[in-house]
């Protein structure tokens, strides 16, 4: 095992020695005999230990460890102490080393020691580094998420996001397009320019030509002044088209028109603003379909769709339900004050069953409720919207009451207490917990179904 040593004493015919001894072993050695150079040294250049005298003229074995640990809290410091003087050595732990070592010095001691230190140094560098890949994986920007789903999704942004295509993002309502639109934006190499949104269902055909393209002067009644539309409001940045499937089927053409030719007319104006934009386009309708119907105009459909990115619905991103609703409460319990600081297994278990139509967005507001509701740490059941608990309930009793196959009262319980068992893959203790039942009645339950089909 070698390992980077930084040596400090004062004492240069001990320093020499020390470093001859440590690099016949296997560690690079620098020495420097004036403590006071040592904290500039960790700091300029990496090291994975820092072994010290602790009586040193200037500064003290024990005021060098708190300066370094005070710098590099993780840097290991081992202090080496005069025989006997455990006083000392008790004050260099106090004071962050990591370990101290008396003299005379036991080479393969030291080496025994300084070989830990270097370890446990680059360990912890390790976990860090894995916590800081586990944190960025689970995320992008604003969006949260690690779901297999999800992770191509966040692939093929990074993909895309430094060309210039257009995209159509298509989602359910509620699955974080707009979230999408801006992590494309903020990868880009457009990200110090504008991001702007506009949403086309929002407003009348008129108003949204002048609010897209601007106006001049005198164009309409209202028109005092020229006014920029968002396309030239977006230049050098990213336009984001929301609900592009509801823009009025006469301003198409006008759309279109514009993304060919990368300029704009601005409403009764009657010269042409080129603008540098890329636009993402959003909508959670089937627009192939409404192309067939007519109702949206094929060329600007092809136009628009160079990259479909499908932004998966909440219930196909399996625990991301969960890992979200962690997020928000934390979000809602600082805003509010509150103390609530998770879920316990039976609301996981409800938030993980229910099918969630309105997604990310309906979560988030079943969660934001639920913290201004609580009073536990951890969020209850009770403190869910009947809707979500009552969700489990009336879809067993409509699986378990098939009208062509009534049952009896037990045969209901049997399945029951088996779906549950498959939904919490075999814990039972979550499952008795779920069920209302104490575990060793469980187990007798369980036992007996055995029983009755031979097993
Ligand atoms: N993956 C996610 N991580 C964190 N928050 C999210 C995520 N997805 C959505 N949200 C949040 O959910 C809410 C809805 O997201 P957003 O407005 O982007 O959805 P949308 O698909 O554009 O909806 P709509 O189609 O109704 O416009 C926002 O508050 C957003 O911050």
């Amino acid at each position: 095992m070698s390992g980077r040593v930084l040596l400090v004493d004062d004492d240069p015919s001990m320093l020499e020695l020390l470093q001859a001894r440590l690099t016949r072993r296997g560690f690079t050695v620098t020495s420097v005999s004036q403590p006071e150079a040592a904290v500039p040294l960790v700091l300029e250049q990496p090291f994975d230990v820092v072994l010290t005298d602790l009586n040193m003229q200037g500064m003290s074995g024990t005021q060098l460890c708190e300066r370094v640990v005070a710098n590099l809290p993780d840097l290991p410091v081992v202090v080496v102490t005069a025989f006997g003087s455990m006083e000392t050595a008790v004050a260099a732990i106090r004071a962050g080393a990591y370990d101290f070592i008396t003299k005379p010095v036991e080479m393969d001691a030291l080496v025994h020691t300084l070989t830990r230190a270097v370890q446990h140094y680059q360990l912890k560098g390790e976990v860090v580094r894995l916590k800081k890949v586990v944190t960025e994986s689970q995320r992008l920007g604003d969006l949260l998420g690690s779901s297999p789903p999800m992770l191509k999704v966040y692939d093929l942004i990074h993909r895309v996001a430094d060309s210039d295509a257009t995209i159509i993002i298509h989602g359910e309502s509620g699955t974080g397009k707009e979230l999408v639109a801006r992590a494309l934006h903020d990868k880009s190499r457009r990200a110090s320019g504008p991001f702007v949104a506009v949403n086309c269902a929002a407003m009348p055909e008129a108003l949204l030509e002048s609010e897209l393209f601007g106006h001049a002067k005198g164009a309409f009644t209202d028109a005092k002044t020229a006014r920029a539309g968002l396309f030239a409001q977006a230049h050098g940045g990213t336009l984001l088209l929301d609900e592009v499937g509801e823009m009025p089927l006469g301003l198409q053409p006008k759309l279109l028109r514009a993304l060919q030719e990368r300029r704009v007319r601005p409403v009764g104006g009657n010269h042409e603003v080129p603008f540098d934009v890329r636009v993402v386009a959003a909508t959670h309708r089937d627009l192939e379909g409404m192309v067939e119907e007519q109702r949206f105009r094929e060329d600007l459909y092809y136009r628009l769709n160079v990259v479909q990115l499908e932004l998966p619905p909440l219930r196909a991103r399996g625990g991301d339900c969960l890992l979200l609703a962690q997020h928000f409460i934390e979000h809602f319990a600082a805003r509010a004050n509150k103390r609530v600081t998770g879920l316990n297994e039976a609301v996981a278990e409800r938030l993980m069953s229910y099918s969630w139509p309105g997604n990310v967005r309906e979560l988030r507001n079943c969660i934001e409720r639920a913290v201004a509701v609580t009073l536990t740490e951890r969020m209850a059941v009770d403190d869910l919207p009947e809707k979500i608990r009552a969700y489990r309930a009336s879809q067993v009793v409509v699986a378990s009451l098939d009208p062509s196959e009534l049952t009896t009262l037990e045969e209901v319980e049997r399945r029951y207490i088996l779906r549950v068992m498959e939904e919490v893959k075999g814990n039972k203790s979550l499952a008795a917990q779920i069920l209302g039942l104490d575990r060793k009645t469980l187990y007798r339950k369980l036992d007996r179904f055995k029983e009755g089909t031979g097993e």
